[in-house]
């Protein structure tokens, strides 16, 4: 795993945790079998679609961007992934939370995973299969510190610890790029 360079931050990043073979077969596999939502968000009064298609499994509810996400229970393939980025991070995770970005106008806004539920210094250990996108970090205080991106690869794992949700917002922006679908887990651990 590479470090980024991020002050007050920990982030890892490892290009390719799966083969592209094996990630093919995951990109299908989680294409096919998961159970994608098409949630909405409240935005200045008006309910409108997420831009993009989700889903939770794990062992307990969680809130996230205002919604209640009612605990799925686990599946095999989402259970021998969680058991691999695991064994990589020797962290536990007890939930999962999986977008689906259908083409370059999904997209995820700036937030940080700073949920109470979460813990202080939450490890969130990020998958990605499919089209490649962009991933970028801002600094919530400092103007000195320039937005930081990477492009999140077919296979690849992402880990952020440590303060980065307290001090770092990140997100998926649009892209007019043609790109493939993208399916993206974030494991992480909820309390209580
Ligand atoms: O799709 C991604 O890589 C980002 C996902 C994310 O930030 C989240 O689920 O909180
Ligand atoms: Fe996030």
């Amino acid at each position: 795993m590479q470090k980024l360079p991020l002050p007050n931050a920990e982030v890892y990043y490892a290009p390719r945790f799966f083969s592209p073979e094996e990630s093919n077969a995951y990109f299908r596999e989680l294409e096919q079998g998961i159970n994608w939502q098409q949630e909405s968000i409240r935005m200045f009064g008006k309910e409108l679609p997420m831009p993009r298609l989700t889903a939770w499994y794990g062992d307990k509810g969680y809130t996230y961007s205002g919604l209640y996400n009612e605990p799925k229970p686990w599946v095999p393939v989402l259970q021998k992934l969680r058991e691999q980025v695991k064994e990589a991070t020797g962290q536990e995770y007890n939930s999962v939370l999986l977008n689906f970005y259908r083409s370059g106008n999904d997209s995820m806004g700036w937030h940080s995973d700073d949920e109470a539920e979460l813990g202080k210094e939450p490890s969130i250990a990020s998958l990605s299969f499919g089209g490649e996108r962009r991933f970028s970090f801002k600094h919530r205080t400092r103007k000195d510190q320039k937005p930081v991106s990477i492009t999140l690869e077919h296979g690849s794992l992402l880990l952020m610890q440590g303060p980065t949700q307290h001090h770092w917002l990140h997100h998926i922006p649009k892209t007019k790029r043609p790109v493939q679908p993208r399916i993206n887990l974030t494991f992480r651990n909820v309390k209580g």
